[in-house]
């Protein structure tokens, strides 16, 4: 089917019979190609004898920019491109309805002035429905999702950055573990996973999650990619202390030295996103040792290699996941790994460490340079052992340049596995009302950005493969 029309006052013929992945405009310039997937609206232009055409162009880099383009012609051919467009964007599972978290205190605390200036605009201009929060407080999201109707939304978006993200991710999965009834305290339960998709719109001070995701921290590619509706399937690790979930955890887990500069930071928060840049260093040059006992849970059982050079690499099992349905917005996953409870299969380490950080979004070499991982079979974990002040500098900035380089340190033992618990035997504790240890100085847990309290002398952490839904991908992908 051919619709005759104007676009910019050039007659064209658009091929729009739904049958090709792109509408074909012939002009007297030539042919152009428009593929469906990139068309986001199709609205009655002013005058009402024209239509206008939303659709998405990529920009330098992995930017994506929305922009338009008036049509004219013919009433009735006018209609048919009108029809046409609205059952090609029907046929594509574009969210409808949208709650959005906005954290007025994020990053530059711009996160209300997004929302109104870029956010808004472009998901009304698509036909989305919002319903929008301003958190008042933190944890306020963990609150609302206890309790908000799931089954009217589509998805969820955080305007705010990486710490936002992890509480929408953390209600959406309690959520769901309690009205499925699964015992979220036990760190080798099987979770109900989300297909819910979370969105996120960096107005934080990282925006590492972004970053991964889209290869930029630009709004409005954020906003498009999460119209155009893509989404991809990511891990969560969860965190255990004393028979209690302290905290699901989407992007990263850095227990000794990157707790102390997240609590470091938070102390700092005044100074907006220059924090990460000026006060690491203070915490680096107070470093310490803490002694640990670990026990890894390891990739694949059958295959535990007694690796006892410092640098290895233990494989993982991979998850079985099966499906189940509650109303739309979970599915069941097996995520108990049997091993959990194989004690024998658990390879231990011990000795003094800064830090033991996990990634759950693990970080892959591609042409020189390390890119994001999600849903991965493992966690990455590695342990940074004592070592000389320079050498340890010298690791922690090829990491923060994403260079493969980072772990190739005689002072780094990495890990793949499952999960693992950390004993810190050496750490003064104290016995509380209910004759349960308890650390007598907390220490921290960078948990997605934020500071965790670890309170307990043991911790347990669990890898939940394909826990939760995120709306975009992957840059290049
Ligand atoms: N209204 C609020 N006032 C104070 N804190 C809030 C409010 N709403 C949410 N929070 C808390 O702020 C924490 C940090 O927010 P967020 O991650 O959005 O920004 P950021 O820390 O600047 O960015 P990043 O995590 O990328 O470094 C959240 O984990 C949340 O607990």
């Amino acid at each position: 089917m051919d619709v005759i029309i104007e676009i910019h006052g050039e007659k064209c013929f658009i091929n729009c019979d739904g049958k090709k992945d792109y509408f074909l405009c012939g002009n007297s310039s030539g042919k152009v190609c428009l593929k469906l997937s990139d068309i986001l609206a199709v609205k009655e232009g002013t005058p009402s004898s024209s239509l206008v055409l939303h659709y998405v162009v990529q920009g330098k880099g992995n930017i994506l920019r929305a922009t338009s383009c008036v049509i004219t012609g013919a009433a009735e051919q006018r209609l048919k491109l009108r029809d046409a467009v609205d059952v090609i964007l029907n046929s594509f599972n574009r969210p409808k309805r949208l709650v959005v978290f906005v954290n007025p205190n994020s990053g530059h605390k711009k996160a209300v002035n997004i929302y109104h200036s870029k956010v808004k605009p472009l998901f009304e201009q698509c036909g989305i429905l919002l319903k929008a929060i301003e958190t008042e407080r933190p944890g306020q999201p963990i609150e609302l999702l206890e309790v908000y109707d799931l089954k009217l939304m589509d998805g969820l978006v955080a305007i705010g950055g990486d710490g936002m993200f992890s509480e929408c991710m953390n209600g959406l999965l309690l959520r769901l573990q309690k009205d499925a009834g699964v015992d979220y305290t036990d760190p080798d339960a099987s979770l109900v996973t989300s297909t819910l998709p979370i969105g996120i719109i960096p107005a934080g001070s990282g925006n590492m999650l972004v970053q991964h995701l889209h290869g930029t921290v630009d709004v409005e590619t954020a906003v498009i990619k999460i119209i155009l509706g893509n989404h991809l399937l990511a891990n969560a690790a969860s965190i255990h202390q004393g028979r209690a979930l302290s905290s699901y955890a989407g992007l990263v887990l850095g227990f000794g030295l990157c707790g102390d500069m997240m609590k470091d930071c938070e102390k700092f928060r005044w100074l907006g996103p220059k924090r990460y840049e000026i006060v690491p260093v203070g915490t680096i040059l107070k470093r310490k040792t803490i002694g640990v006992e670990t026990a890894f849970i390891p990739e694949e059982s059958q295959k535990i290699k007694a690796v006892h050079e410092r640098h290895r690499f233990v494989r993982q099992m991979s998850l079985p996941a099966s499906h189940g349905q509650y109303g739309k917005a979970m599915q069941r996953l097996k995520s108990t790994p049997k091993l959990a409870n194989d004690r024998e299969c658990w390879l231990k380490e011990t000795g003094r460490v800064y830090g033991i950080d996990s990634y759950v979004v693990t970080l892959k070499e591609k042409d020189g340079i390390l890119v994001p991982h999600f849903g991965d079979s493992a966690l990455h974990v590695w342990m940074t052992d004592k070592c000389r002040f320079r050498g340890h500098v010298n690791q922690l900035s090829l990491l923060q340049q994403l260079k493969p380089a980072c772990w190739d340190f005689k002072f780094i033992r990495q890990i793949r596995c499952r999960g693992y618990r950390v004993r810190l035997p050496s750490a003064a504790y104290y016995l509380d009302e209910n004759g349960e240890k308890k650390l007598k100085k907390p220490m921290y847990i960078n948990c997605d950005g934020d500071a965790l309290k670890i309170i307990y002398p043991e911790f347990d952490v669990r890898i939940h493969q394909n826990a939760v839904s995120i709306f975009g991908r992957v840059a290049g992908c």
